[in-house]
């Protein structure tokens, strides 16, 4: 972990971990600046990209890695920046695991696996320790996120967010330039309300929607061969219409997708010249010519 970063949490988590005020010593809270931070570019990379389910468990970060790895097979040099400081599955899903080193500048460096450099809370913190971390430890340790890596040139950085539409998802969308967001959903009606919510976020931030991906819409039984749609089907391409977004693509609920992702081998790198790899490639297609890459 970088050291200021140590020292900060540190200082917040041991000194005084739920900020309550101690006999004789006021809290050791860092005084908040006034007025909104200013938006800033992540450092060396051309564009900046959100992936984003204000709902969770919908599929968003391996739809989101799966992202990242196909723009790497397109030859782009390609990153993602897992910003869920507390439930981080980046290491997982890249089946990386340890302490980045840091660079002459104090910067942290990331970690690499098929082709793709990553930065997650999770190679930093234990995530035991991050649950009783209050919001002032959260932001700080999200900026030195946003701000303290040393990309060392990337054509496209994925951001994989948290699930909501709270205080992290604001913060890194008032600081951050993003050059676009997409919206992951299942079609069914209680993960699109939050969908909308998402939408309706970027939105008053002024940060344009790419568009939204389905997830898990058909599934087919391997033994029978019937397809169904579990989730129901066609939620997505309605509310892509009714706030005219793009509509990015279908990806199937498989067990292979759940599989792969379980032992770190995401789908594309996987199982590449499969249909669902294929899918995931002709989505991040789309997102590459809209962003002119
Ligand atoms: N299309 C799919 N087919 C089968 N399993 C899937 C599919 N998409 C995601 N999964 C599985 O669903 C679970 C949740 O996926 P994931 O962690 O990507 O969701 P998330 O929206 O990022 O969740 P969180 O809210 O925790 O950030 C994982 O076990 C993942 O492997």
């Amino acid at each position: 972990m970088s050291r200021r970063l140590f020292s900060t949490l540190s200082r917040l988590q041991h000194e005084n971990p739920l900020g309550l005020p101690r006999s004789g010593a006021p809290p050791q809270i860092p005084r908040m600046q006034r007025g909104l931070p200013q938006k800033r570019n992540i450092k060396d990379v051309r564009k900046v990209i959100a992936v984003s389910s204000a709902k969770g468990g919908v599929g968003k970060s391996t739809i989101a890695v799966n992202l990242a790895l196909s723009f790497a097979r397109r030859g782009l040099r390609s990153g993602i920046l897992d910003t869920d400081i507390f439930g981080p599955s980046i290491p997982t899903l890249l089946n990386l695991s340890g302490e980045p080193r840091l660079s002459s500048n104090n910067q942290l460096i990331p970690l690499s696996n098929y082709g793709i450099k990553s930065m997650s809370m999770g190679y930093l913190v234990d995530e035991k320790a991050a649950v009783v971390w209050r919001g002032l430890m959260v932001m700080k340790a999200l900026q030195q996120l946003l701000h303290e890596v040393e990309w060392g040139g990337l054509d496209i950085l994925v951001l994989d967010l948290p699930p909501g539409t709270g205080d992290t998802q604001l913060t890194i969308t008032q600081q951050v330039n993003l050059d676009g967001a997409v919206i992951v959903s299942t079609p069914q009606d209680i993960a699109l309300k939050d969908a909308v919510k998402g939408i309706t976020m970027f939105n008053k931030v002024n940060v344009p929607l790419l568009g939204m991906v389905q997830n898990m819409s058909i599934f087919t039984c391997p033994h029978c061969n019937k397809s169904t749609h579990i989730f129901g089907s066609e939620g997505v391409t309605r509310e892509c219409a009714n706030h005219n977004i793009e509509f990015l693509g279908d990806i199937p609920l498989h067990p292979r997708i759940c599989d792969d992702a379980d032992r770190g081998i995401p789908t594309v790198v996987a199982e590449p010249g499969s249909e669902r790899a294929e899918t995931f490639m002709a989505i991040a297609d789309k997102i590459r010519v809209k962003l002119g890459l």
